[in-house]
This record gives structure tokens, sequence and C-alpha cells, in this order.
């Protein structure tokens, strides 16, 4: 299980390559535990409001996220993670590969970002077994956002 073998500072070893050939990533979600252990929708959201906080505040990321529409960007990451983590809340976003794109990602961006949604989790008191089970299912996304 991936997540029993993340390091502290995230899934760096994951290259776009390694991550496999597949053109679609496919569609996961965990059972509907993780989404219980995470503390339901409440603590999701607490999550996810650190985690854009701490995003704009990171000099190695912050820059990315100027023209973008942060209370889009706080919903969307609520419903995608609800969803993943199996709470029955459907994402409306745009596909993790079209909203990335543009954006000319590196490995380096996409560690600090996992950084910083686990400083988001610690401070929510999530244990470091759930927030690996939530980290795993992000970590095929890597291959949609890290374009260089
Ligand atoms: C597992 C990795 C990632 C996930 C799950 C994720 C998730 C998301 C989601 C759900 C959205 C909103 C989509 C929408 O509005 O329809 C979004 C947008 C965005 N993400 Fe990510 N993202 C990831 C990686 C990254 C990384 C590494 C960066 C930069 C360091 C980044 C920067 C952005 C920016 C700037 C936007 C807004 C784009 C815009 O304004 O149109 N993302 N992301």
């Amino acid at each position: 299980m991936l997540g029993l073998i993340l390091p502290a500072a995230g899934f760096a070893q994951i290259s776009p390559e390694a991550a496999g050939t597949a053109a679609v990533a496919p569609a996961r979600t965990a059972d509907p535990s993780l989404f219980k252990d995470l503390g339901g929708l409440p603590v999701i959201e607490r999550v996810v409001s650190d985690f854009v906080a701490a995003m704009l505040a990171d000099e190695r990321i912050k820059h990315t996220f100027a023209g973008t529409n942060l209370q889009r960007l706080d919903k969307m990451l609520v419903e995608q993670f609800c969803q993943i983590s199996g709470g029955g809340c459907a994402y409306t976003g745009d596909p993790m590969k079209e909203v990335h794109q543009g954006l000319k990602l590196t490995n380096a961006h996409f560690n600090a970002l996992v950084e910083d949604l686990q400083l988001a989790m610690d401070k929510n008191g999530i244990p470091s077994r759930t927030q690996n089970r939530l980290l795993a299912l992000l970590a095929p996304m890597q291959r949609d956002t890290v374009t260089r």
C-alpha cells in the first residue's frame, strides 16, 4: 500500500513516467471509512481552508494562484477530497489535466503542495496513518498535474 511507504516530504519519487503509461488514471475512491476517519465534511472543510492558506503563503508555489478564483478552488478541493475519500460528494470541477496543463508545474511544485497539505492535516489533528491514505489517493494525480 503506497500510503505506508510515503516519505514525510511527499512522493517525489513517482515520476510521471514511473507512475504508469495508462492515458487515463483509474478512478480511485477509498472505502467510506477514510471519509469518516478524516472527520467527515466539517474537518475536510477546515483542512482545505488551512491547505489553501498554506499554499498562498508558500513562496515556492504561491505565484501559481495569482489569477485563481480562490472561493471556487476551496469548494472544488472540498468536493474532490470528499469524493475520493468515499464521502459521497460529486466533484463538479474540471479534469485535473485540463486545469493544470498551462501552469508548467514541476515535481518540486508538487512536493511543496503535498507538504502544505500535510501541515494542514497536522493542524487539524489527523493521524499520519489517515493522512497517508488520502495522500495515496492523490498520488496518481501527479502525472496529470506535473508537466515539466
Ligand atoms: C494531487 C495534486 C493536485 C490536486 C488534487 C489538485 C486539485 C485541484 C483542483 C480540484 C482544482 C480546481 C479545479 C477547478 O476549478 O475546476 C485545482 C486548481 C488549481 N491547482 Fe491544483 N491540484 C493538484 C496539484 C497542483 C499543484 C502541484 C499546483 C501548483 C503548485 C496546483 C495549482 C493549482 C492552481 C493554480 C489552480 C487554479 C487554476 C485556475 O485558476 O484556473 N495544483 N487543483
